[in-house]
């Protein structure tokens, strides 16, 4: 038996990656340093796995932004309007793809940015057209294979396989089918293969976790097609494929029967499968299986007994040869180190004894390798510990809240019933809101400039104490009040200037949560975010965000917008107990925002904005399972945002999602007030809304917020018109795409400018004509 692991986190256990990128991208670090910096992420990555005990290292699950990108670059996938760059530095091409380039006489847009399956994760997406052409552009790739190999590890090189590859792309022209460009595709793969066999690779790890999603039979024939092509190329070459997220359901025919070395199976996410393999006669028990037992998407310990029963059910059909022991997927998705945390106060002792980060991972990997072997006994200390941990988890007095559960358990319809329909809120509203036609707004946050975090980073120190912070946070609020007015924002925000993040923020306020002081996870590029840990019933003690919101609003006679994170939201990014249904903890929450929604009413905020962006993110990859996750979802919403008056406007806010499966439950959510992620799609996105009629009022995002591009005033009366051109006028709303805290105030300064001036000469236009 022999382990392995899918990845590994590529951000550092200190965010050096973070930190050297974005000083790269300041021009404050050369191009050399950021390159040793990325050796030394990458060289400690593989020491570490190779020094606790795991047999077969992964390459090239290291990115400087994105592994999607990353493939874009290897077959030479780059969209003309990068021509001009592809002489010059691949590196700063790269970085042009992800972040757009506006500079010297470049003004180039960024490659359009969506969720990694049902994760936080955001890959780049590939852009293809009907002429599409690929070649072996960059060899990342092999070098990092020859770089591991100086260190004397020969590893699996990780690539993404092609059908995989070409779903998470997108059609740039509406004449062809993408999976018909796999002739031209896997040609070029072939080539990278090769470079790859020359230097006597062994194994390379092939992502499909496509296979984890409904087909259609040309793209399961597709896959057939891909690896009993790849196997007559390469018939020495052993073929690691691997899917994760789910189950491979229907395709598991399919999958059965692919000439591969090794099919890997997440077992967290799919228990069933295991026996289904075993038991099919399609099963080739020459294939090896590789078991993925260790939760990378999540931070509880494994369960060795569960673990060793899976083991040993496939020890009953295989040799132990032909078995692998795997996390689930990539521990990408994992914080790194559970032993960096010592804050008590935020993750107490009896918390901490529960949890195992990627690192932790490795050891849980390598023990369960241990006690399958004739070693057993040398580890038997190890099993008995994991055990006892998991047994004090069970039955631990901090997980349950009596109140909590009997209040989730007598909610009614009611609870998630606005008192009237929504066109009767309209006219409710617009009567006390008063608000011109195409109103601006904003999506909550403002630059979260470096000042703002070092006072939070003081405060936590004890160098400014809590009084001095408030003052701080209430002056840049203030500052931030001021700016809104000046420019002729119509529905102001406070800044968010008191969080952290729009998760972590809440977790910290409520019952039930703890948090990591080290544990990022990376989100996106140099992005990262600190999930806290949901690991009981949840409860609101105190009044979360009503202080900020009414000192916002005492400071101007414009309306201020409440601002919270919706129960789905703050579930997805939250790593959270396995224990119990999620819709049990999600209504647990939905009922905390419902109270403090309520709260900030009473408090003479008119406008409360619910943040719902991850609702698409949680969609099970299954279709069969969706119609289950939506109306819980969408119930959960309604129940946060049912407590109030007609009068009292609901806002909520979703990016990066594509709506067209799902806009009718969006519809259902029944906010009155959606604003959306549109510009990188040129409003492309509000297609399903204008399709579907969508009934409430609407704000397509008309300002890219994760480029720092600005956008000039005809872009964004472009984008206006185009969604003028589709939906009711008096429903639409003018804002950015979501909120403003990655950006720098120069550039947030004059592309609110901007939106504003282009608002106006709209309703200009509009008055003109009529
Ligand atoms: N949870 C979550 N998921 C999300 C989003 C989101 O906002 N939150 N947005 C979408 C896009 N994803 C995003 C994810 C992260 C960030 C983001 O800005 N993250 C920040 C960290 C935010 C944070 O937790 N900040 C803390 C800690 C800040 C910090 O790094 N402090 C320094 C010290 C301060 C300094 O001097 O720089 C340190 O600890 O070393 C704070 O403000 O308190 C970052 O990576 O830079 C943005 C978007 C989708 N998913
Ligand atoms: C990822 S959605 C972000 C919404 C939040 N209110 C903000 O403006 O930052
Ligand atoms: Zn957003």
């Amino acid at each position: 038996m022999k382990t392995t692991i899918l990845g590994y986190p590529r951000i550092g256990n200190q965010r050096q990656l973070k930190k050297i990128c974005e000083s790269y991208w300041a021009e404050k670090t050369d191009k050399n340093t950021l390159l040793d910096v990325g050796r030394s992420i990458k060289k400690d990555n593989w020491i570490l796995q190779k020094e606790s005990g795991i047999d077969l290292i992964p390459s090239n699950d290291f990115s400087f932004y994105d592994q999607v990108l990353d493939t874009c670059l290897t077959f030479g996938c780059i969209p003309k309007r990068y021509n001009n760059l592809k002489q010059g530095d691949k590196l700063d091409l790269y970085f042009a793809m992800a972040r757009g380039l506006q500079k010297n006489d470049h003004d180039l847009t960024a490659m359009e940015m969506t969720k990694w399956f049902d994760t936080n994760y955001h890959y780049i997406v590939p852009e293809f057209e009907k002429e599409q052409t690929f070649e072996f552009f960059s060899s990342k790739i092999v070098d990092e294979y020859k770089e591991a190999l100086a260190l004397g590890i020969k590893t699996k090189p990780v690539l993404i396989g092609p059908v995989t590859f070409l779903l998470l792309g997108k059609e740039k022209e509406s004449n062809f089918n993408k999976i018909d460009l796999l002739d031209r595709l896997l040609p070029v793969y072939c080539e990278v293969i090769n470079a790859l066999v020359d230097l006597d690779v062994e194994y390379i790890q092939f992502d499909e976790p496509c296979l984890a999603l409904n087909l259609n039979n040309a793209e399961r024939e597709a896959i057939t097609y891909v690896y009993e092509k790849l196997h007559a190329e390469f018939p020495n070459l052993k073929v690691f494929l691997a899917n994760y997220f789910d189950c491979y359901g229907e395709n598991l025919e399919t999958a059965l029967k692919l000439p591969v070395d090794t099919l890997h199976l997440d077992l967290v996410r799919c228990t069933s499968q295991l026996d289904d393999i075993l038991e099919s006669k399609l099963f080739n028990p020459k294939t090896k299986l590789s078991l993925g037992l260790v939760d990378g998407r999540n931070i509880w310990k494994n369960n060795f007994e569960a673990s060793l029963n899976f083991i040993s059910k496939a020890s009953q059909k295989l040799i132990p040869e032909n078995i692998w022991i795997s996390s689930s997927c990539s521990l990408l998705h994992s914080p790194h180190d559970l032993d960096l945390e010592h804050n008590e106060t935020n993750l107490p002792a009896e918390v901490k004894q529960w949890l195992a980060f990627a690192k932790q991972k490795l050891e849980e990997i390598a023990t369960l390798k241990g006690l399958s072997s004739n070693y057993k006994a040398e580890y038997l200390t190890l099993f008995e510990e994991n055990k006892l941990a998991n047994l004090k988890r069970s039955t631990s007095s901090l997980i349950h809240n009596q109140a909590v559960k009997s209040r989730v358990g007598s909610l009614n319809d009611t609870h998630s019933q606005r008192k009237s329909n929504f066109t009767n809120r309209q006219q409710e509203q617009k009567k006390v809101l008063n608000l011109p036609l195409f109103p601006t707004t904003t999506i909550g946050s403002f630059p979260q400039t470096k000042d703002v975090r070092s006072w939070r980073l003081q405060l936590k120190k004890g160098t400014l104490s809590q009084k001095e912070y408030d003052a701080l946070i209430a002056k840049e609020t203030e500052k931030t009040i001021r700016f809104q007015e000046e420019i002729g924002i119509d529905v102001l925000v406070h800044g968010e200037y008191e969080r952290n993040d729009m998760v972590e923020y809440f977790g910290e306020k409520l019952n039930g949560f703890a948090f990591s002081s080290f544990g990022w996870v990376q989100s996106y590029g140099t992005r990262c975010v600190k999930p806290p840990i949901l690991f009981g019933d949840v409860s609101r003690e105190h009044p979360m965000t009503v202080k900020w919101s009414k000192y916002a609003q005492s400071l101007t006679e414009l309306p201020v917008k409440g601002m919270l994170t919706g129960p789905v939201t703050i579930l997805q990014w939250s790593f959270v107990r396995n224990d119990q249904p999620r819709v049990i903890t999600c209504n647990q929450i939905a009922l905390a925002i419902r109270d403090e929604v309520i709260d900030l009413e009473q408090n003479g905020i008119h406008i409360i904005q619910i943040d719902e962006p991850a609702i698409r993110e949680g969609l099970p990859l299954r279709k069969e399972e969706w119609k289950n996750y939506l109306n819980w979802a969408v119930k959960a919403f309604r129940i946060s945002a049912s407590g109030v008056k007609d009068t009292t406007q609901i806002h909520t806010h979703m990016c990066y999602s594509e709506f067209n499966d799902i806009i009718e439950n969006i519809a259902n959510m029944d906010a009155d007030v959606i604003t959306i992620e549109t510009s990188r799609s040129e409003m492309e996105l509000l297609d399903a809304f204008v399709d579907f009629k969508y009934p409430n009022e609407i704000g397509p995002g008309v300002y890219d917020i994760h480029s720092p591009r600005i956008p000039s005033v005809e872009e964004i009366e472009h984008l206006l018109i185009k969604a003028k051109n589709v939906l009711p006028k008096e429903h639409i709303w003018v804002n950015p795409d979501c909120g403003l805290k990655t950006r720098d105030w120069p550039e947030t300064k004059t592309a609110l400018i901007n939106l504003v001036k282009a608002a106006k000469k709209l309703r200009t236009e509009v008055l003109e004509i009529a």
